[in-house]
């Protein structure tokens, strides 16, 4: 049996494009956690998590407990994990991430960063045996993963000039048209999500028209992120329902989302309102949602998003998985378990081509929107040890953006801005 002798958390913030979303706008830099856990057959294996303090904070604690642990002991990393947080963690900033991700809680803060952890050891597992981590899962279903483009508003570049790309401002539906071009001759991509709650209702309603007149026939989805009010998201599916695939969060809370899928049918997809197991009962008994996006970060890790699939499946509700802001770890792993879930059935969300960063050495290759499942050992990714070096520097060199703020990186475009409460329509 391996024994872990050494866990390594290191914070890095990586360039991120001036994304647009109902609470704000996307900083240069992003944070991100990056986990290594090495064994004593002399094997490392790495996982990826969110970078913020609050996770920071519990990784780190973790990491100093796991030496001499069994690499295979993963499912005691919860109660590990949790045993590591003493203080309150609920002081709520301005910029509140739960606009955007659901309920704040320990359980979901506790459960982020113990996939990073399930994840490096995972790999490292597969490394031992030689296995890929479908493999340990159970086995694939499939052999490549589909993606969809995520589309978002976006400005040219940030205000001032901080980590710049070679995309254009897209405000209005043929700028989002052309950024759904892009995607499509790049990336292959066969459908689409545009995250929505930038502008009102009608201006977002007018992108969906355009992008299904240029891409006749793909799925498309809509995400304001629970921006709108239960009339507006009647009021969407009335006008563009059969255009989507599914919307996703149209109005934030159960109640809401119920009332919402009563008065017009539509299929209703969330990140916010079903993102722990504890959220799942009522949800599924008022029919709130007909498709939860998984997320293996807070979900738990890859076993957990098992879990989940087996409790969707056992309801009849659809599985499809979320994103934030990751890079080739995160992406590798989520194309391990969503290669065994055979019932996933839509195409995943990932942020990743909105980066131009990574910490692997050779970043993943959407061809036909898809990834390829790996069959190398582990995670079948690499650590690039001089691009991690490079972005924690610039962690160390930014104390300013260690936490993700969306409303401070608005607030120095319109100086007034305060986070909009939700419904924003
Ligand atoms: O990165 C963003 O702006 C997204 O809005 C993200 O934070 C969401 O969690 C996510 O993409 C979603 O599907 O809601
Ligand atoms: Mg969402």
């Amino acid at each position: 049996m391996s024994r872990i002798v050494r866990a390594t958390v290191t914070p890095i913030l990586i360039s991120d494009p001036p994304l647009l979303n109902v609470l704000g706008v996307h900083q240069p830099y992003t944070p991100r956690t990056i986990v290594e856990i090495e064994t004593d057959d002399g094997v490392t294996g790495i996982g990826e998590t969110y970078g913020d303090t609050d996770y920071l904070d519990v990784a780190r604690k973790l990491a100093d407990v796991l030496p001499g642990r069994d690499l295979t002991s993963m499912n005691g990393l919860y109660a590990l994990a949790s045993a590591t947080l003493t203080g309150a963690t609920d002081e709520v900033k301005e910029f509140d991430p739960a606009g955007l991700r659901g309920t704040r809680n320990n359980e979901k803060l506790i459960r982020s960063v113990v996939s990073a952890f399930e994840v490096a050891s995972l790999d490292a597992l597969g490394k031992t045996t030689g296995l890929p981590v479908h493999c340990l899962l159970g086995g694939k279903v499939r052999d490549r993963v589909d993606y969809s483009g995520y589309l978002f508003y976006r400005w040219a570049e940030h205000p001032d000039g901080e980590a710049p790309d070679d995309w254009d401002a897209a405000l209005d539906p043929d700028g989002v048209v052309r950024q759904a071009q892009r995607f499509a001759d790049d990336y292959g991509f066969t459908s689409f999500k545009l995250k929505g709650g930038v502008f009102a209702p009608e201006e977002e309603i007018a992108a969906v028209k355009a992008l299904a007149k240029a891409f006749p026939g793909y799925p498309l989805r809509l995400d304001p992120n629970g921006g709108w009010s239960v009339e507006a998201s009647v009021r969407v599916a009335e006008e563009v329902g059969d255009l989507l695939e599914y919307m996703e969060d149209p109005t934030a809370g159960v109640a809401g989302m119920a009332e919402v899928r009563e008065r017009t049918g539509a299929v209703l997809a969330t990140n916010m309102c079903v993102t722990t197991f504890g959220e799942v009962p009522e949800a599924f008994a008022k029919d709130a949602v007909q498709v939860v996006l998984s997320d293996h970060h807070y979900w738990g890790g890859l076993h957990a998003t098992r879990e989940l699939a087996a409790l969707c499946r056992t309801y009849g509700v659809g599985l499809s998985m979320h994103s934030n802001t990751h890079l080739g770890i995160s992406l590798a792993a989520m194309t391990h378990v969503a290669s065994v879930i055979p019932d996933l059935s839509y195409a995943c969300d990932s942020h990743r081509p909105w980066q131009t960063e990574d910490v692997i050495t050779e970043p993943h290759r959407f061809t036909g929107g898809a990834i390829e499942v790996s069959d190398a050992p582990g995670l079948g990714v690499e650590l690039d040890r001089d691009a991690l070096g490079a972005l924690h520097e610039r962690w160390l060199a930014r104390p300013d953006m260690r936490d993700r703020d969306d409303v401070a990186a608005m607030r120095k475009v319109h100086p007034d801005w305060v986070q909009p409460s939700l419904p924003r329509w």
